[in-house]
């Protein structure tokens, strides 16, 4: 079954588009998990116990995982996802030439969606566009100020280059599995990117910690009621509690963003 089907059957079971960021900086994570063999995981699996009902997708960052010990802590949390029949989306920003980007293209393997960079062009994401089943979400508009150094360069036609993006990304869609990373803190950008491709998904990022729009990052983030809107920080640092109770308030956290991201659903 294709992601975007698996992601809409998902988002209806548990009435939430919330995609719950899985970024476990280890100077955050609560000392008392540090007796573990993996306290990235210790602290993940307490995270999806109190948050996975209000899911749409987890979301890890692979920034956070990118040693032994990490890709470690990242197949447990992967597995456990699945356990609780939750999708993962790698945050990975991958594309490279030919020969890597096949490489790169195996973490599908593990995981349900990735996001890739369109920087080097359609060859670079070939092996991930190919693969049926698989989410790819392509960083068109990305959150963070300096998105605008490149992303919002007008080319000879007039046009922004994250417009180009958002075109050639609805190109590489033939197999309906493209989506969009666009951040909840430019919401004229996504607005204007809605109206160009109707029918892609969205990754929102940037609401909670980054302070962006969550009505605009709903509002026109979904199509056809698909799409993700992503706190990380937000939830699983929710209670800055070094007891037990980080978990319960990030599953508070979780519940409060989905309740208010549903205030603007259809
Ligand atoms: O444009 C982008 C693309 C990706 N991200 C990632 O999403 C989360 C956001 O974390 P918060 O703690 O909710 O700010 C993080 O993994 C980013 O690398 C993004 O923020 N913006």
């Amino acid at each position: 079954m294709n992601f975007f089907d698996r992601l809409h059957d998902r988002i209806r079971t548990v009435d939430s588009v919330v995609s719950v960021g899985l970024d476990p900086d280890p100077s955050r994570i609560p000392d008392h998990l540090s007796e573990y063999d993996l306290p990235r995981w210790a602290f993940n699996r307490r995270i999806i116990d109190a948050t996975h009902e209000h899911a749409a997708v987890f979301k890890p960052n692979a920034a956070f995982y990118e040693d032994p010990d990490g890709w470690r802590a990242l197949e447990e949390t992967v597995a456990y996802a699945h356990g609780k029949d939750v999708p993962v989306l790698l945050d990975a920003k991958r594309a490279d030439i030919g020969n890597t980007t096949r490489q790169y293209a195996t973490l599908l393997e593990t995981v349900d969606a990735i996001t890739v960079n369109p920087y080097m062009g359609r060859d670079s994401l070939q092996p991930f566009l190919a693969n049926e089943e698989a989410g790819v979400f392509v960083l068109c508009r990305t959150s963070n100020p300096g998105g605008a150094d490149l992303q919002d360069l007008e080319l000879e036609t007039g046009e922004p280059v994250y417009e180009r993006v958002a075109a050639l990304a609805d190109l590489w869609n033939e197999n309906d599995n493209v989506g969009l990373v666009v951040g909840a803190t430019n919401p004229d950008e996504l607005e204007e990117i809605r109206e160009q491709v109707p029918e892609l998904p969205f990754l929102v990022p940037g609401v909670g910690a980054q302070g962006g729009d969550a009505e605009a990052a709903v509002e026109h983030g979904l199509a056809d009621g698909v799409g993700l809107v992503n706190s990380s920080r937000g939830i699983i640092f929710a209670g800055e509690d070094e007891s037990e109770e980080f978990a319960a308030a990030a599953g508070q956290a979780a519940k409060r963003l989905k309740a208010r991201l549903n205030r603007y659903r259809d």
